[in-house]
């Protein structure tokens, strides 16, 4: 995890443009089967492909450090599907700026994202914040806010802050709007690694 390339990858290199688009197709594939009601023999079929599709991936499976997934900046949410898709549009070691957008795997109820897909959002942003240009760190705690709901398929400006450091201790906060309106917000504390801490 601590090496995440910001490059774009190569066309007919792994990491190149083909990855993307699998893991842009799987965000597809995963509001589609959450969003459908299939009948018994299509989401037989659909079961099958996808475990041919897991097949094919078998012999190509590596370790952490290896995998494609979540290392690449140049991907919406590092292209690791557990994240909502993420561009971050601004960013220094103080604070950043994106834009995301939940869908409907991300669903909660009644049209709102699930409190805890939000809250992966802000562990991301305030994870990317607190360990920009700085000794590696992990969430404390997190502590989560929310005011109205966060509704899906609309582009949202999420931003976080650095609001102080102490010793190994930050602190960050973050904040996630739909338009002017404030969805969302959290405080977290980012505590440094000491050596020998995984
Ligand atoms: C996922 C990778 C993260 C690692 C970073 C790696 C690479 C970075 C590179 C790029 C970043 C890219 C992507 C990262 C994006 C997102 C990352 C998400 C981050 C996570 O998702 S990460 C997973 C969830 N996270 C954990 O899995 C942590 C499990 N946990 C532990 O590993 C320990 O718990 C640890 C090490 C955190 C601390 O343990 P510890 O024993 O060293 O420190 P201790 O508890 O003593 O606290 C020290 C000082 O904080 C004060 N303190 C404690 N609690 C407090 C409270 N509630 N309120 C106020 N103050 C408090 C104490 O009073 C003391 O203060 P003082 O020093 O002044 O006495």
């Amino acid at each position: 995890m601590d090496q995440i390339s910001a490059t774009p990858g190569v066309a007919g290199q792994p990491g190149g443009p083909e990855f993307g688009r699998m893991i842009e197709a799987l965000r597809t594939v995963q509001a589609a089967i959450t969003g459908a009601a299939p009948p018994p023999e299509v989401s037989a079929e659909v079961g099958a492909i996808l475990e041919t599709v897991a097949g094919a991936l078998e012999p190509y499976l590596v370790g952490e450090d290896e995998q494609l997934s979540g290392h690449r900046d140049d991907l919406p949410g590092r292209g690791q599907p557990l994240l909502p898709p993420l561009w971050l549009d601004e960013r220094d070691e103080t604070h950043l700026r994106g834009r995301v957008t939940f869908d409907r795997f991300h669903l909660g109820g009644n049209g709102a994202a699930h409190g805890g897909a939000i809250t992966v959002l802000f562990d991301e942003m305030l994870g990317r914040l607190a360990n920009a240009g700085r000794n590696r760190a992990r969430t404390k705690y997190l502590q989560v806010e929310y005011h109205r709901i966060t509704p899906l398929d609309t582009e949202l400006r999420v931003e976080a802050k650095i609001a102080r450091v102490e010793g190994r201790k930050r602190f960050l906060t973050c904040a996630l709007y739909d338009g002017e309106h404030l969805t969302a917000d959290a405080e977290g504390l980012f505590v440094e690694l000491l050596p020998g801490q995984p």
